[in-house]
């Protein structure tokens, strides 16, 4: 758990210190150590000897050495940027120590910062005090980790969209009109001899163009989640029917290993692409029979496995077989799942056979070995998501699971009180809804804080962030 206490610009509390870069061992040229906090300043002038009369000022880069402050050992050749208050991420003063890549060195810099005092930052703690300084609302802090966790373009494009504040913005919105409406509401409880009476048409209007805007941004919550965490797509079939030549043609990769063989595919093969801005894992399996060798056996169920976990089945067969025995026993173990039947090899044939369409999302025919079908296939995957009401919607960031559930409580509170006003039911009761609302949308941003929201989003970041 964190500690939430705040350090007040310019005031006392802690300074914290962690490697802002990925940590691998004899690669990336460069790391840095990143300090916040009241000391970090005085901590940098203690180990760090900047040649010449170069000025300790703001937004500046010095150049000098980490040297040990006892034994004076050179630690490492480096770059140091300030960055004073409130000019920077944290709005406290921050110093970075650019570094050589590597553990080593960067390590041992970090090690020296502490035994200076500082404190190893928490993970997220860097854009928690952004935050609690003011710098960032909350759904700006959850576009960074959003952003560092994008997988693909679009993903990292609606991210940006939340960092730059377009998200915080119309709630911000809604939630600042919902404080007007309940102002005026107790207005009228307080004092209803000296004001006119409230126009609840008017009222009811403003609620009704609420709750509209609150429908948008809910609708973008799916997409949020394709963006997010992407599809998992497990292709299954009879041995031999072209799983892994599917697999290879779609990431135009030799990924898995192709025979004419049945059985070839022991194991899962695993490919990752980006399908209509949809991170997409495609999980190549072992063809499914009666096998007697034991390794197959056990290859076998894992394929099954892999498809219960699947958010889609691509259920593979050959053409040039027709709708098998086997696979009919095949769907009918899959047959609670999302699936698509991929009909492979239909250069082998002049007529598709007969097949069962009636459980599958649709049907789409391929050559694999060809690389044919694949753009039909990536568009039955599409039209099975949630891309087609975004396009509609218009918005490029989408909300998070967190979001849509403060939302859809908002929406809840909104309704209800939209049914008071019709129900002439006292003012008293108009102001509970509303308070509910504001307090909704405000948990959102940040504007009204729950100390558990705090943990739950800032803890899920990495260390240095
Ligand atoms: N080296 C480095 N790169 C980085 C970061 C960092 O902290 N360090 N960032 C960390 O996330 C991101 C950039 N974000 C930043 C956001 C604000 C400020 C900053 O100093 N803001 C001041 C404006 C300064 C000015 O106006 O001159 C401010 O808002 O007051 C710096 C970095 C990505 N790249
Ligand atoms: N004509 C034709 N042959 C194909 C096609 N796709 C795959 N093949 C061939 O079918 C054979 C089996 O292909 P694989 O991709 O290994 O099939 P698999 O389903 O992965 O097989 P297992 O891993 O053994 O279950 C290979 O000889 C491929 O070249 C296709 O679309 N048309
Ligand atoms: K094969
Ligand atoms: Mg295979």
């Amino acid at each position: 758990m964190h500690n939430w206490e705040a350090s007040p610009v310019g005031g006392g509390g802690t300074t914290i210190a962690a490697i802002a870069t990925a940590v691998v061992p004899q690669q990336g040229s460069i790391s840095i150590v990143r300090l916040s906090g009241p000391d970090s300043v005085p901590i940098a002038r203690r180990l760090f000897q900047a040649p010449g009369h170069q000025p300790w000022e703001s937004h500046r880069i010095l150049y000098g050495k980490v040297c040990h402050p006892v034994t004076q050992a050179v630690i490492d050749e480096a770059l140091l940027l300030l960055m004073l208050q409130p000019r920077s991420f944290t709005r406290e003063n921050v110093v970075e120590f650019h570094c050589h890549g590597g553990m080593i060195a960067v390590q041992q810099v970090l090690q020296l910062c502490l035994d200076q005092g500082a404190v190893l930052a928490q993970p997220g703690e860097f854009s928690l005090r952004a935050f609690l300084n003011g710098r960032l609302d909350l759904t700006q802090a959850e576009s960074i980790a959003d952003l560092v966790g994008a997988r693909s373009p679009q993903a990292a494009q609606a991210a940006m969209a939340g960092l730059q504040g377009k998200l915080a913005a119309p709630i911000a919105q809604m939630r600042r009109t919902c404080l007007d409406l309940l102002a005026e509401i107790e207005a009228r409880i307080d004092f209803a001899e000296d004001l006119p009476p409230l126009d609840e048409g008017e009222l009811a209007d403003q609620i009704q163009q609420i709750l509209q805007s609150l429908t948008q941004l809910l609708a973008t919550a799916d997409r949020g989640e394709l963006l997010r965490t992407g599809l998992k797509v497990a292709i299954v079939g009879q041995p031999n029917v072209g799983k892994s030549s599917l697999l290879n043609a779609w990431s135009r990769s030799d990924r898995a290993i192709v025979t004419d063989l049945p059985g070839t595919t022991r194991d899962v093969v695993e490919s990752n692409l980006v399908v209509g801005g949809i991170p997409v894992q495609v999980l190549d399996t072992a063809g499914i029979r009666e096998a007697h060798d034991q390794v197959e056996q056990l290859g076998i169920s894992r394929s099954l496995r892999v498809a219960q976990e699947a958010d889609l089945v691509l259920l593979t067969i050959d053409a040039s077989q027709g709708w098998t025995r086997s696979d009919q026993a095949l769907l009918e173990t899959i047959m609670d799942l999302p699936k698509l039947l991929v009909v492979n090899k239909v250069d082998l044939v002049d007529q598709i056979p007969p097949l069962p369409t009636q459980p599958f999302q649709a049907v789409v025919y391929t050559a694999a070995a060809q690389a044919q079908g694949i753009q039909d296939l990536e568009t039955a995957i599409l039209q099975g998501t949630a891309q087609g009401q975004v396009s509609a919607a218009n918005l490029d960031f989408a909300i998070n699971q967190r979001q849509a559930a403060a939302l859809g409580q908002a929406q809840i509170s909104l309704e209800n009180l939209l049914q008071t006003l019709a129900d002439q039911l006292p003012l008293d009761f108009w102001t509970i809804d509303l308070r509910e609302a504001v307090q909704r949308l405000g948990e959102i941003t940040g504007e009204d804080l729950v100390e558990s929201v705090l943990d739950q989003i800032f803890s899920k970041f990495c260390i240095g962030k």
